[in-house]
């Protein structure tokens, strides 16, 4: 599979990355970014992560695409195919890397319904707090998991050209349907930004606010890396999966309270049990 021309919405920290990495594999002859921060699109054609630069989608920076790859804000997804629409060429393959994937599903069914069959959803588990193509890198994906989330109405040659360009990044390759998708990824990766950004915010709002982070070591720095994250990519994220995320917040209060009651208590067996699961969940993990 040898594409000529790769049409990439979004150039930052994923769709860029993926350029990259493309290119060097020797996937890809030419590289169209479309991205609405024309800054953005200098330094990415300064970096070499794209050859030709646009900031609208039209007949230009479309034409003769053989795969377009959506990698902007989730809640972008619908503009942008309506967007593509009129000018996509009849085989062109979509494919997206968004962090929901029902979103994307309905996007492509809702505002691409010609091209349906040929739109696949996917979502590298790899990523940083970083942004924009500075932040583009080689090597990004290589032994990380990338979920596809096919659709039942998934043309199977459009579903492995997507396969054989993660496979070509060193991605591992995972099947799961977008409901289950998107409650897992709440639990795992949406959540922990939303307690990371929540924890940054009872510090600001401390009297004493300066002190405590000029204090701040290793713990808060690893905690808290996640909630330098880009705001505008994090509240479609969390927007997207709101009923999912909202009930895992509720789950975690209760956490929260039980860890209240335990210090008010001064139980220290509960409290020690309490740190020992995690620690022993946590363990295993890395294992
Ligand atoms: N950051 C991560 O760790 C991570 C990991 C996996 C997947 N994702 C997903 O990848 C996608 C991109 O995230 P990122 O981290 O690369 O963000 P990013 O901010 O680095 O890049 C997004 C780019 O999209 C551009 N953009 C925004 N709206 C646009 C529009 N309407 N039209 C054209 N360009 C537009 C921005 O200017 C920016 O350059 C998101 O859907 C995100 O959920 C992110
Ligand atoms: O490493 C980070 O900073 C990330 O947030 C990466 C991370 C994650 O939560 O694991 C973020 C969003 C994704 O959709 C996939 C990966």
């Amino acid at each position: 599979m040898r594409m000529h021309r790769l049409v990439l919405i979004g150039v930052g920290l994923i769709g860029g990355s993926l350029a990259l990495d493309l290119k060097r594999a020797g996937l890809v002859g030419k590289v169209a970014g479309i991205d609405i921060d024309a800054d953005n699109l200098t330094r990415a054609l300064e970096r070499r992560v794209i050859d030709y630069a646009y900031t609208q989608i039209d007949v230009q920076s479309v034409a003769d695409a053989d795969m377009v790859l959506i990698a902007t804000p989730v809640n972008t997804l619908p503009l942008i195919c309506r967007q593509l629409a009129p000018y996509l060429p009849e085989r062109c393959i979509v494919t997206d890397v968004g962090s929901t994937k029902q979103l994307a599903l309905q996007a492509f069914a809702s505002e691409l319904p010609n091209h349906y069959l040929r739109c696949v959803a996917s979502h590298p588990i790899a990523g940083s707090d970083r942004h924009g193509a500075l932040a583009a890198q080689f090597g990004l994906f290589a032994q990380k998991k990338c979920i596809i989330c096919a659709h039942e109405h998934q043309d199977e040659t459009a579903l492995q050209s997507v396969v054989t360009m993660w496979q070509a990044v060193q991605a591992q390759i995972y099947y799961l349907d977008a409901v289950r998708h998107d409650a897992i990824f709440a639990a795992v990766s949406h959540l922990p930004h939303m307690l990371a950004y929540a924890y940054v915010h009872q510090l600001a709002e401390a009297a004493n606010a300066d002190e405590l982070l000029q204090f701040a070591g290793s713990g808060f720095r690893d905690f808290t890396r996640i909630a330098a994250s880009h705001p505008h990519i994090w509240t479609d994220i969390c927007l997207a999966n709101r009923k999912v995320l909202a009930d895992l917040l509720q789950q975690q209060q209760q956490e929260l309270v039980y860890l209240q009651q335990c210090l008010e208590q001064g139980d220290a067996q509960k409290l020690t049990a309490f740190f020992v699961k995690a620690q022993k969940i946590r363990e295993d993990w890395q294992n």
